[in-house]
């Protein structure tokens, strides 16, 4: 993304790393900075049918996710969740508002976007040499990844032939393999077994310590103080609530 652009159809304002230290400020402590932000976040979406009205999905959302804390992002099926994250990783449009980043992001989608036709390997290959990750690199991740999340054995395999929990994993597993500061998953834990779901929160809680942002989107948090945050989305609104409260 190049420094500040602004997409003028719809006034949607994007800071990338380079313009992201305003974010800083407001933050009492450097390890826990805001490394996204977005404010007065709107959007709707139109109707195909005539004479039918468009829908406001979210209506001048302000969130905030830091660096160092796991945030959750709850709400009811259809009340906005996934919008709202692909407006942060920069996938969607907003109507209006702003995003603010100051530092990489990766986003886990709620149904995966992987080619079918590659095996797992591949896949990492394919996006670790988007993010401009040197092949070895790449490779470390990839085992590493593989053997956190338990997949070592489906390397080879295509993603057309993995179970639905296998592709989660690889899905999970492509959002981090570069290491982003900040993390956004769509209901990351959908189809996995209990083990997996273990090691997903060993996983989190090992990036939290190194310093990355997580967002969680989930229409049911099992367990709320896992959270540093939850934010709930309702009518169009946001209401956020911290771990103490
Ligand atoms: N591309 C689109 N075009 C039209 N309407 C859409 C589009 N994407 C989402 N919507 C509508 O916007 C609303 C919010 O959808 P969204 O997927 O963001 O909700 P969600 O909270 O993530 O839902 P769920 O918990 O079911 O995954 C829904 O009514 C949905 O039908």
């Amino acid at each position: 993304m190049s420094p500040r652009t602004t997409d003028e159809s719809n006034d949607t304002t994007f800071d990338d790393e380079e313009t992201g230290d305003a974010l800083d400020e407001g933050s009492e402590d450097g390890d826990t900075a805001i490394v996204l932000r977005g404010s007065r976040l709107s959007k709707s979406y139109g109707s195909a049918f005539p004479f039918t009205t468009a829908t406001t999905v979210l209506e001048r959302i302000d969130i905030e996710l830091r660096r160092r804390e796991i945030t959750g992002i709850v709400g009811a099926n259809g009340s906005g969740k996934s919008t709202l994250l692909k407006i942060l990783a920069g996938i969607a449009a907003a109507d209006s508002g702003t995003v603010e980043r100051n530092g990489t992001v990766g986003w886990c989608p709620q149904s995966s976007r992987l080619y079918e036709r590659l095996t797992i390997r591949e896949t990492f290959e394919l996006f670790g040499a988007g993010h401009g990750l040197a092949d070895s690199v790449i490779e470390n991740k990839t085992n590493e990844l593989a053997e956190k999340l338990d997949f070592v054995s489906d390397l080879d395999t295509l993603i057309e032939d993995l179970s639905g929990g296998n592709r989660q994993k690889a899905n999970l597993g492509i959002s981090l393999v570069h290491e982003p500061d900040i993390l956004l998953l769509d209901e990351p834990y959908t189809g996995f077994d209990w083990e997996t779901y273990l090691a997903f929160w060993e996983l989190t809680d090992e990036l939290k310590t190194a310093g990355t942002g997580i967002a969680i989107v989930s229409h049911l948090l099992r367990k709320r103080d896992r959270f540093d945050c939850v934010y709930k989305l309702e009518d169009g609104g946001i209401r956020r609530n911290d771990r103490d409260e």
